[in-house]
């Protein structure tokens, strides 16, 4: 796998790294992997067989056997097509809960593995470059202050047709980052190796210029 190169894009939510990561796979010609959908999907799987997101042994078992397609930008789910609905607030609340238990992570992991796949991959999440992909080549940490992220999330939630409340979706940010950094298993944190990509005060284009040039940079070291 170690052959393949993969750069990693961690950081907390709506800090932009699916949008970043996109950019960056298709300028490249790589490979894009949103591990985040895949535990959107294993939540609102697991809300659609009844199940409880804590229920760590079923929805375990449940996010080892997901039948998941990936095409282009559609995401089926048992053949359904669930691309908007793995991306409301409550399934977002469901993803941190069920990335919090060890069994869930652990039945998801070779299927991450399996996008890294020549010519190369781009991956975004929590834990990209600390336990799914330690060997990559570009390590970055992606941020924005939490007011940025807030409204960032509720311009694209607007342009959803939802109504976000702007107070409601700072809290459930600050208490999903919460949930997301303090749990035992793969912490949303910025380790030593990667390199730390502040995006408050910085537009897209020049986000993708900035993790481009790393990548020059790795290419040419
Ligand atoms: N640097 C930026 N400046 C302004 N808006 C941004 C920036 N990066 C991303 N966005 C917007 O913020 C929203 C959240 O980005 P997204 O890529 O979904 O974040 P994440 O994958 O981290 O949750 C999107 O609507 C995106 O267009
Ligand atoms: N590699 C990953 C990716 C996501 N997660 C968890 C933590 C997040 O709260 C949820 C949803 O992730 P996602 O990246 O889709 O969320 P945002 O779009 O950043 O809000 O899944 C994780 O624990 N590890």
């Amino acid at each position: 796998m170690s052959f393949v190169p993969v750069i990693t894009i961690d950081g907390p939510s709506a800090s932009g790294k699916g949008t970043v990561a996109q950019r960056v796979a298709a300028a490249l010609g790589f490979h894009y992997l949103d591990s985040g959908a895949l535990y959107r999907l294993t939540a609102l799987a697991a809300e659609r067989r009844g199940l409880r997101w804590r229920d760590e042994l079923e929805v375990a078992q449940l996010a080892g056997d997901l039948d998941v397609v990936f095409d282009g930008a559609a995401v089926l789910l048992e053949g359904d097509n669930v691309t908007e609905a793995i991306r409301s607030e409550t399934v977002g609340i469901g993803a941190s809960i069920v990335a919090a238990l060890p069994a869930v992570r652990s039945a998801l992991l070779a299927r991450q593995h399996a996008f890294a796949e020549v010519p190369g991959l781009v991956a975004d999440g929590r834990d990209m470059g600390s336990v799914v992909f330690p060997d990559a080549r570009l390590k970055v940490f992606l941020t924005a202050s939490a007011e940025a992220r807030a409204e960032r999330r509720c311009k694209q939630l607007s342009a959803a047709g939802e109504q976000p409340d702007l107070a409601a979706i700072t809290a459930d940010l600050e208490s999903r980052d919460e949930r997301d950094r303090s749990r035992a298993v793969a912490p949303l944190q910025q380790w030593p190796d990667a390199l730390l990509l502040d995006t408050t005060n910085m537009g897209i284009d020049e986000a993708v210029e900035q993790v481009l040039r790393w990548w020059k940079d790795v290419l040419s070291a």
